[in-house]
């Protein structure tokens, strides 16, 4: 299944309200427009967003003379997709790479993990995974878990060891087997948590560093926010404290196969100016996706 039809079946409650503006819709009059701010608002576009994109429709519909709902559902997709950031690399293509994953708690960041990592090893590229999450034990086990799966080695240590240590020994090992790919998992935490966000600043740096320092040249460093689309506007201050503490390189968005309502994605992108490197519609191995931010739109706003 593409994209457009994985998130058209999750993106379900934004394109029926949407819907309801635009089947209803005849004329375009001045309710028009306030349902459509209001309808953008609920779908988790936040006010800022939702009152730019309809003011910039409004004067739109009026310098082309579109005067019925239905000629606009076109345009607004592509109002839409303006908000999104174009990626200058794609970290999973490039290689050599090394991406850490950040986020909350039940985020998705072990199974976005576990997805990249199998659809890698496929693609013939040497992976190396790295268990930087030693807090808890059933995640160290989850990786491992994945790493069978994806016939990919999983480099971890003790639970409660120094996560910046297990990410310099993920860097020694990856230089050893000259990998291609080194995907590390960190644990999951609050971003409303200072102590939390120092360590990982701390997981950050000495990846960093230990990645300048590798025999064949500086290896990049990527640094991945993954956020549950369903936490709605909570994403966005997520996106917001992780970016202050680390300086993110980008998103992966996780669960718009689910309840989410998908305006999320447009409020972090267009916020953080960050692109979304890969959506999650799924648990399973080919639930990742590469993010087209034309697609995305068209499936909020049910264009076919
Ligand atoms: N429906 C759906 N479920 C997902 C998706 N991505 C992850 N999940 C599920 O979300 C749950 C949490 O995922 P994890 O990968 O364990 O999350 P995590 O961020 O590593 O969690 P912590 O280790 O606690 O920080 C699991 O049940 C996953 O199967 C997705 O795109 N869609």
């Amino acid at each position: 299944m593409g994209l457009f039809d994985a998130l058209s079946r999750g993106l379900k409650r934004s394109r029926e309200a949407l819907n309801e503006i635009f089947y209803f819709g005849g004329e375009v009059t001045e309710d028009f427009w306030e349902d459509l701010e209001d309808t953008l608002v609920m779908g988790d576009m936040g006010a800022e967003i939702s009152m730019q994109v309809t003011d910039d429709l409004r004067d739109l519909a009026a310098r082309q003379n579109l005067k019925t709902a239905p000629q606009l559902r076109a345009a607004l997709a592509d109002r839409l997709a303006e908000n999104f950031v174009k990626p200058e690399h794609d970290p999973f293509d490039e290689t050599p790479s090394c991406v850490l994953f950040v986020g909350i708690n039940g985020a998705g960041k072990t199974t976005t993990v576990g997805k990249i990592a199998c659809a890698a090893h496929e693609a013939g590229k040497n992976v190396v995974i790295g268990s930087a999450d030693t807090f808890r034990a059933a995640a160290i086990e989850q990786l491992d878990v994945w790493g069978q799966r994806a016939g990919v080695p999983v480099v971890k240590r003790d639970r409660g060891s120094d996560p910046a240590s297990v990410c310099y020994d993920v860097l020694d090992e990856a230089e050893r087997q000259t990998s291609d790919l080194v995907l590390i998992d960190t644990a999951g935490r609050l971003h409303t948590s200072p102590e939390l966000m120092r360590e990982l600043a701390k997981v950050v740096n000495v990846t960093r560093k230990r990645a300048s320092k590798c025999r064949a040249g500086a290896m990049p460093v990527y640094v991945v926010l993954v956020i549950d689309a369903a936490t709605g506007q909570n994403g966005l201050n997520q996106a917001l404290e992780f970016n202050d503490a680390l300086g993110l390189d980008g998103i992966i968005m996780t669960k718009l196969d689910g309840t989410a309502k998908g305006g999320i994605a447009m409020a972090v992108a267009s916020k953080l100016k960050l692109p979304i490197y890969r959506v999650g519609v799924g648990e399973h191995i080919e639930d990742l996706q590469p993010f087209d931010a034309h697609d995305f739109c068209r499936a909020l706003v049910g264009e076919e």
